[in-house]
């Protein structure tokens, strides 16, 4: 599903990202824990396509990202900061702009769907800056997922949210994952990941130095495995 062989990012002559190498199969939720710094945005900016690599190489589902193609664009969806709607517009209208970029073929219907995947059904035409914070961030996950991506990406989806709006995504995130959809999350939330994701990757200084299966792992245990991994770095979690 997604490869990633080796590969590298500096800027300006400081290397962000050392040499990286993991492999996501099918149906997997990885999620990346790190402190600041740790070069977690641009890995992610990397694999979303949003950036090229200095070094190394990426395969989404079997095709390698040498260029920018919008080909490629079509097997991912991305869930950052940024919501990418149109306050003006409506669910419906901001779903077919999309639809359209993407060549969605029977998007009325599509548009349904993921409307009400994400339970959003009952707000179709109000205008998306009536939208709480919550209803925004499900709404940007319908757009994510309206051209029917290999891999979701998401960069802290969890900013801004509160608890009720949370526990609403993690459902979302949660049906994504039994629905064998192949989710790649960035997070600070590492309880929120545990309990979601099934596999968990710590990144610090640009370099992968954990990764494991979150099965039977208890929160505290974690946390002790982290705190020894990143040291005096990070004392969040
Ligand atoms: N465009 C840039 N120019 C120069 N340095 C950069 C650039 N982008 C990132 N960096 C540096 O690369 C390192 C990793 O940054 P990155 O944003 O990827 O970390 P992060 O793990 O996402 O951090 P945070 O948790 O704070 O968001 C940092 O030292 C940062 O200052």
């Amino acid at each position: 599903m997604l490869v990633v062989e080796n590969i590298e990012k500096s800027i300006g002559g400081k290397n962000i990202i050392s040499p990286v190498s993991f492999e996501v199969k099918q149906g997997e939720f990885v999620t990346v824990l790190g402190p600041n710094g740790a070069g977690k945005s641009t890995l992610f900016k990397l694999l979303s396509l949003a950036t090229q690599p200095t070094k190394g190489k990426i395969f989404i589902n079997g095709k390698q990202a040498s260029s920018l193609s919008s080909d490629l664009r079509k097997e991912i969806g991305v869930i950052s900061h940024h919501t990418f709607l149109y306050d003006n517009l409506s669910a419906l209208e901001n779903l077919r702009f999309y639809g359209q970029a993407y060549q969605v073929s029977n998007i009325e219907k599509r548009i349904k769907e993921v409307l009400r995947y994400v339970g959003l059904q009952m707000y179709t035409y109000d205008a998306v800056r009536t939208y709480s914070r919550g209803m925004q961030q499900r709404l940007a996950i319908a757009r994510a997922i309206l051209h029917n991506p290999a891999i979701l990406f998401l960069d802290e989806p969890y900013t801004g949210l509160d608890q009720h709006a949370i526990q609403i995504l993690n459902e979302v995130l949660e049906s994504l994952h039994k629905d064998n959809r192949t989710l790649f999350m960035i997070t600070h939330n590492y309880e929120d990941a545990l309990a979601l994701s099934n596999r968990l990757l710590v990144i610090a200084k640009g370099r992968i130095v954990y990764d494991a299966d979150t099965t039977g792992i208890k929160s505290e245990e974690f946390r002790k495995i982290y705190l020894k991994l990143v040291g005096s770095e990070e004392r969040r979690v």
